[in-house]
């Protein structure tokens, strides 16, 4: 069977303008693995309520870090594809979740040169209803629909791989080399506490509490939460952090429900309040750098730490199309091409 890989992100508009940020949020709101309430609610507070002011507070947001050759996402999710492409023989294709790079055009271009049997890549360190398990979900959809023969095989999350962890420790090691770090935030995108529940298998292990996330748990190959804490905790063992030196928070919320906590804008401004001087911030839910990293991290988190008295604000950036980060998946995706017998 000929074999193609099909990496996915979750996209970007076509430009910074309200009309394609109005577009792109909402398919990407209407998703009810993002929003996760009945559809009527759905489309009256997608259609009714955000898509009536919060395209053009975003447009604003993305012309603040938009490329010349466009969304860093994108354009980074294709340096990555492209070194992936010169390590690995069968066809490497990249589509996004939202937007006009679909995955079913992306399926359709390993077909169209012959490719019968796909690994889908969701490009997400972490589990989440609203990362792998909608590409996963709508990729199978696409199958039975359109390529009732092709044959799709999906990476799991990936956030405990050793590899990776010393991949990404690296990267954090080799950007903090020369600067005076007083504490390194782990911040990733956070998520509605009530997508942790939905996706608990045992319907009763995640509370939410302190130590549900490190109480072992079959629950744990399906809970976002654990999966970031599990990141923090392998990269301080692995860099050798003291307690106390760091912390994890989650940012970018949506809405009234309650989010994971800490949230990291709350967290900087603490952090800045309680004498901190110099702080790093890294990451690591994301790959590729994006309007999160770029506008609501280095740019609003640097100012909320300036305003809390803070000095020295440096952000890590994502692992992007970092050699190592190319030749970690080129691996991973060799070792699927060719698996030993
Ligand atoms: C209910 C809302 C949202 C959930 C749940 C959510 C989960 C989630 N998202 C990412 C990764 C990214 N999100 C990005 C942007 C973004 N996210 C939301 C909402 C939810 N995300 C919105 C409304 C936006 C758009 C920007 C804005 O209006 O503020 C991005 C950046 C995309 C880009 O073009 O650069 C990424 C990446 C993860 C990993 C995640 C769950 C774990
Ligand atoms: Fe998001
Ligand atoms: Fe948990």
């Amino acid at each position: 069977m000929k074999k193609g890989i099909l990496l996915v992100n979750l996209g970007s508009p076509d430009s910074p303008e309200p009309k394609d940020v109005k577009r792109y949020l909402g398919e990407f709101l209407m998703d009810e693995r993002v929003i996760d309430i009945p559809f009527l609610a759905r489309t009256a507070l997608v259609k009714g309520i955000i898509l009536k002011t919060r395209p053009k507070a975003s447009a604003a947001a993305y012309k603040k870090i938009w490329w010349d050759e466009g969304s860093p996402l994108i354009v980074i999710s294709e340096r990555l594809q492209h070194g992936i492409q010169q390590q690995v023989e069968a066809p490497v294709a990249l589509a996004m979740r939202y937007g006009s790079m679909t995955i079913k055009k992306g399926l359709q271009e390993l077909v169209d040169q012959g490719v019968e049997e796909v690994l889908l890549f969701p490009l997400y360190p972490q589990f989440a209803m609203a990362t792998t398990e909608t590409i996963t979900v709508l990729a199978e959809a696409l199958r039975q629909e359109f390529f009732p023969k092709l044959k799709i095989e999906s990476v799991p999350a990936f956030y405990n791989k050793p590899d990776y962890i010393a991949v990404l420790s690296d990267s954090i090691k080799n950007h903090l080399a020369d600067k005076k770090v007083d504490h390194l935030l782990f911040s990733y995108h956070g998520v509605p506490e009530r997508h942790i529940r939905k996706s608990d298998v045992t319907k009763s292990h995640c509370k939410i509490d302190g130590s549900c996330c490190a109480t072992p748990s079959k629950a744990h190959e399906f809970c976002y939460r654990h999966q970031c804490l599990e990141v923090t905790r392998l990269v301080a063992e692995k860099l050798n952090l003291d307690e106390g030196t760091y912390s994890t928070s989650f940012q970018s919320r949506l809405g009234f429900d309650p989010w994971l906590l800490p949230y990291t804008d709350r967290t900087i401004e603490r952090l800045g309040k309680d004498g901190i001087k110099n702080m790093a911030i890294v990451t690591p839910a994301f790959v590729s750098d994006c309007l999160e990293t770029l506008e609501e991290i280095a740019m609003e988190g640097q100012e909320i730490f300036h305003e809390m008295g803070g000095q020295a604000f440096t952000t890590v950036p994502c692992l992007n199309d970092d050699k190592p980060f190319v030749d970690l998946l080129s691996n991973w995706i060799n070792t699927w091409l060719m698996p030993t017998t």
